[in-house]
């Protein structure tokens, strides 16, 4: 069930209108579910109860801090790619225990931090980077938990941008290497081997890839088992695709059918093996936790007929969302207001574009809109990879973040354009 939908022709969320958001809280704006942010955990949640599980949400999805704080409170983990996601972590009341650091160009301070917070896991790219923490874990008298990322060479069927387990993607470590760099890992004093994990590309529709990847890491951790090498963990990374509402588009799989296919597979395996080891499995869930808890509010400014083309020029732009631009996603755009009958120009079709000075600032192509200046629209599924990628481009001020939750409508984000952006840092003679 959505939490957000059409009351009298007006969209709303939680039972909240969006023109009352728009109204208090000016535009762009996004708008979040918490009722919707909660369910999309708990299908993750539930599915794992009872099992030796832990769901560590990928925070570059949406790393706003009370979305942080709300899923660190019902029982989250956190995956990380940068210091400054640990800081937003703690800041957000999570717990660094529950936090595995993923990345390949993690900085001698970044691990620095991260050690001395004495985070689950460095999820290990590269044998650089072996050394790097194995140097880094010596210098402060410690021990690094780590785990290799492999990438298991598995055609995730998404775009080229966002595959990232295939051969020639720049991250993890070969499959056919995975052996050889784990033996090298093992001759670091510093290093404590505890896991193996992947990632193989995000907005992935069908788990087919998704358990392939997994029955590689499998046979892979049998194969370290015969050689002495031991892992606690299996980190299945994230990916779960979501239904961005594309026209002949496949569904997703429902996160928790994914999470109990997972887990059928790891129990036939665990009881094959006749060792009753038990092995943790992590899932890195980022898209599939926020992607439709969120919606970006935004206000129609000019109508503008082209030569070509008819614009639909709103106050939301690439800054604040920038799929379409990079990705040529296709993001569901509809009016807050449905009153189709009563407009002159019903039928007329848009490019829905932003104030930006660039050709590839838009929203949404050859939309059919019924739309005037000072309508209100909204960008659908907009909750993951929106704000975490905006930007100040154009000197523009971030949009502000808003948290529905039963009625009651809380500010979690300013709407912001930095101090420092009119500080001047050094006069140059
Ligand atoms: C290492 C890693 N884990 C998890 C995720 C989260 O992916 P998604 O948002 O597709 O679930 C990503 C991003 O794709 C990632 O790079
Ligand atoms: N930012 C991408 C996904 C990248 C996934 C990060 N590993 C998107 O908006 O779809």
């Amino acid at each position: 069930m959505s939490h957000f939908d059409y009351q009298n022709g007006v969209l709303h969320a939680e039972g909240v209108s969006l023109p009352a958001i728009a109204e208090t809280f000016g535009t762009p704006t996004y708008v979040y579910s918490k009722a919707q942010l909660l369910d999309n955990f708990d299908a993750y949640a539930n599915a794992c109860a009872g099992r030796d599980a832990l769901v560590c949400y990928a925070m570059k999805a949406n790393s706003n801090l009370a979305i942080l704080d709300l899923l660190a409170r019902r029982g989250a983990g956190f995956d990380i790619v940068s210091g400054g996601e640990l800081l937003r972590v703690i800041a957000a009341g999570g717990d660094p225990k529950k936090v595995i650091f993923s990345g390949v160009g993690k900085s001698v301070d970044e691990m620095r931090l991260a050690l001395g917070h004495d985070i689950l896991c460095f999820n290990v790219e590269s044998i650089p980077e072996l050394h790097r923490l194995n140097d880094v874990a010596g210098s402060l008298g410690k021990k690094a938990r780590i785990s290799l990322r492999v990438n298991p060479n598995v055609d995730a069927k998404t775009h080229p941008y966002i595959a990232t387990g295939l051969k020639a993607s720049k991250f993890g470590v070969a499959f056919d290497d995975a052996l050889a760099t784990y033996r090298t890992a093992a001759q670091l004093p510093n290093l404590e081997l505890v896991g193996i994990d992947c990632h193989i590309g995000s907005q992935l529709l069908d788990d087919t890839p998704l358990l392939e990847a997994l029955d590689r890491l499998i046979e892979l951790i049998d194969t370290l088992a015969a050689e002495g090498i031991h892992l606690h963990h299996l980190d299945v990374g994230g990916g779960l695709g979501i239904d961005y509402g594309v026209a002949g588009e496949d569904q997703p799989a429902p996160a928790g059918d994914y999470v109990r296919r997972v887990f059928q597979r790891v129990e036939a395996w665990r009881a094959a093996r006749h060792d009753g080891k038990g092995i943790k499995v992590i899932f890195e869930p980022g898209r599939s936790i926020v992607g439709n808890t969120g919606l970006l509010l935004t206000k129609v400014e000019f109508i503008k007929h082209g030569e070509e083309k008819n614009f639909c020029i709103v106050d939301a732009a690439m800054n604040d969302m920038a799929r379409p631009a990079l990705y040529q996603a296709w993001m569901d755009m509809q009016p807050v207001v449905r009153r189709e009958a009563q407009r002159q120009n019903a039928g007329a079709v848009y490019d829905v574009v932003g104030p930006i000075c660039e050709s590839g600032d838009w929203l949404a192509r050859d939309r059919e809109l019924p739309v005037e200046a000072g309508d209100l629209l909204v960008m659908k599924t907009a909750g993951a990879y929106g704000m975490t990628m905006a930007s100040n481009y154009n000197t523009r001020g971030r949009a502000a973040e808003v948290i529905v939750d039963g009625g009651q409508v809380h500010l979690v984000r300013r709407r912001e354009l930095p101090e420092e952006l009119f500080a001047l840092e050094s006069v140059i003679k």
